[in-house]
């Protein structure tokens, strides 16, 4: 066990060195980014880890909401490390292939059909604000600043870190916080439609669990087919591709799939004609 917020126990689970991955009996999974001493920039290391368990958490079945957050109360995040950002990306060392890893993260938050809820203390700004966007909601604590700085480092994001932004703050916001590089805090945030409330920094984590435990609280496949329903439209074929898949899952659990399966394992042809065509 590493802590509890109220009444409610973290248990710490796998070793990891940039991350800290705990879940709650009811069904809550907390990613942590643990790097206090750079504002939880991120590394590759650190998104491997993230999307690591990302989808241990997306694998549990006992797990239903997943937090993301940042250690410590003075970032969620600050977006990739510079210091490992070479010429042709990041690089997990001096000789490595540079990559941005953090695009193939968004894809795997925004594929993951389980709600992703970004608790945000402190800086989420850069790479790290994008992070805040692509998760599905986000509670902010009062502490929060929220802003992208990639014109002023040399960055851009023509991802989900312009279209989010885009379709939540409509586009003239968007292109001037992308333009400006300007700080917004939690209050103004919540005005623009960036995050969905704001609290104390001492309520933060209680009033997160208390959003989560409102979502366990109801239907599984609903919440899973509300997020996918959304994307479906956002994500053009590939949100298609992952509501399509859902209905498939669904339609495996249907005698009329299981005749098709059963029919080929037995070799013979299958009878279809018992099952109705509805309208
Ligand atoms: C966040 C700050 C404004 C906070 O300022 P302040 O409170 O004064 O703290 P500092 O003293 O500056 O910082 C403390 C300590 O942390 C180090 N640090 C902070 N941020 C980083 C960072 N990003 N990388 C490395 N180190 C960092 C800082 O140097 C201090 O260390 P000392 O040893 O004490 O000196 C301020 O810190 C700040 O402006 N930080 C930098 C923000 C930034 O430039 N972020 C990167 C933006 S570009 C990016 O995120 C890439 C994104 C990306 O990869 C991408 C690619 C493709 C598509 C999409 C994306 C995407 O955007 O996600």
């Amino acid at each position: 066990m590493t802590g509890n917020t109220d009444d409610t126990v973290w248990e710490s689970q796998g070793e990891w060195d940039d991350i800290r991955y705990e879940t709650t009996e009811d069904g809550i999974a907390k990613i942590t980014i643990n790097r206090p001493e750079v504002h939880n920039a991120f590394r590759p290391q650190t998104l491997v880890e993230v999307s690591s368990a990302l989808t241990t958490a997306r694998e549990d079945e006992s797990i239903g909401v997943i937090v993301l957050t940042g250690a410590g109360e003075k970032a969620f995040c600050s977006g990739g490390d510079q210091r490992v950002r070479g010429d042709s990306g990041y690089q997990t060392d001096a000789s490595a292939t540079g990559r941005f890893h953090v695009t193939d993260l968004h894809v795997a938050m925004r594929r993951c059909p389980k709600p992703i809820i970004a608790m945000v203390a402190g800086w989420a700004i850069g790479g790290g604000h994008v992070l805040h966007l692509v998760c599905d909601l986000t509670i902010a604590a009062d502490n929060a600043v929220f802003g992208q700085v990639g014109p002023k480092v040399g960055s851009f994001d023509g991802g989900y870190g312009a279209s989010i932004l885009s379709d939540l703050v409509g586009p003239k916001k968007a292109k001037e916080v992308w333009m400006l590089c300007r700080r917004y805090d939690a209050r103004t945030a919540l005005e623009m439609g960036l995050v969905n409330t704001v609290v104390p920094l001492a309520e933060l984590e209680a009033e997160t669990i208390t959003w989560a435990r409102e979502i366990l609280a109801l239907s599984p496949w609903a919440v899973r087919l509300s997020k996918l329903s959304f994307h479906a439209h956002e994500d053009g074929y590939a949100g298609i591709q992952a509501l399509a898949h859902d209905a498939n899952l669904l339609f495996y659990g249907q005698p009329e799939a299981q005749e098709g399966r059963e029919a080929f394992k037995a070799k013979r042809e299958p009878d279809f004609t018992r099952f109705p065509r509805r309208a």
